[in-house]
């Protein structure tokens, strides 16, 4: 892998994409549709529950790993995530290269009723009120590509209007980033999205650098019930699993061996 920076590339099409969005719906209209949508159920409540909460992803394509489900009836897959006892359903929105749509995104939240988080590069607070008007329960900031100052804005926002903010971090410097902005929700990356490299070490390794009462995620790469009880050990409370179920004909199976048991 070249040292070429995936994110900041992402980040920069995204900010294009919503400037167009903008222009066909204005800010002050999208506000009111926001403000209209229903309540949804909460998304940093359903992953404080006892026990591993599994954040599972709805996601059919991406940068590092390209195509994944060729064949992706992203409603019957949330569905049986959540038959299989999910937390929380992650959805990509992101068309360009997770080929993801606010079209999944607004379908699943009509038709499943976890909590499910708006998977995109939120460069925009325009983003944050999309979210709630398309369904979502919480929003994805990633530091990597906000200040600190945005960081906190827009956390705000996203509790303000009634959703969480899951805060992505990648090293100790993001982590306090994360904290510094308020963050209830941390979730660490093992894949660096810069390089691709993925490494499940890097979550344990940041884990104490979080204080107990916020929910940390370990997000990327993980495989099995070896990982989950590695992760469980070191006292991560919620996993964010896309590929390795997205890659299994039967969610609801793939669940249960990684959980080492039942869920529901
Ligand atoms: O498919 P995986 O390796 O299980 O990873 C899921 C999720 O963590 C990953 O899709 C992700 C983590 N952070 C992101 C930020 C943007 C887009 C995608 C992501």
């Amino acid at each position: 892998m070249s040292d070429r920076n995936i994110l900041e590339e992402i980040a920069e099409k995204t900010r294009e994409r919503i400037a167009k969005e903008k222009q066909q719906l204005p800010l002050e209209q999208l506000k009111s549709l926001a403000e209209a949508a229903p309540k949804r159920p909460s998304f940093l409540e359903a992953l404080k529950k006892p026990g591993m909460s599994y954040i599972c992803e709805v996601k059919k394509a991406s940068p590092s790993k390209g195509l994944i489900a060729p064949d992706f009836p992203y409603l019957e897959i949330a569905k049986e995530y959540k038959a299989a006892g999910a937390a929380a359903i992650s959805c990509l929105t992101e068309p360009f290269y997770f080929m993801g749509s606010d079209t999944h995104l607004r379908e699943i939240t009509e038709q499943v009723d976890i909590p499910v988080l708006r998977k995109d590069f939120t460069v925009d607070k325009y983003m944050i009120y999309q979210a709630k008007a398309f369904g979502a329960s919480a929003v994805l900031l990633i530091c990597a590509i906000l200040n600190d100052e945005e960081l906190r804005e827009y956390r705000e926002l996203a509790e303000n209007l009634g959703m969480d903010a899951l805060v992505e971090a990648h090293d100790e410097n993001e982590v306090a980033r994360a904290l510094k902005a308020g963050a209830k929700i941390v979730g660490v990356n093992n894949r660096d999205l810069k390089t691709f490299q993925v490494d499940m070490n890097n979550s344990i390794r940041l884990r104490n650098l979080a204080p107990d009462n916020v929910v940390f995620v370990s997000e990327s790469g993980i495989r099995n019930a070896g990982d989950i009880a590695i992760l469980e050990r070191n006292r991560v409370g919620a996993v964010l699993i896309g590929e390795t179920l997205m890659r299994s004909p039967d969610k609801k199976a793939a669940l249960e061996e990684l959980n080492g048991g039942t869920l529901v």
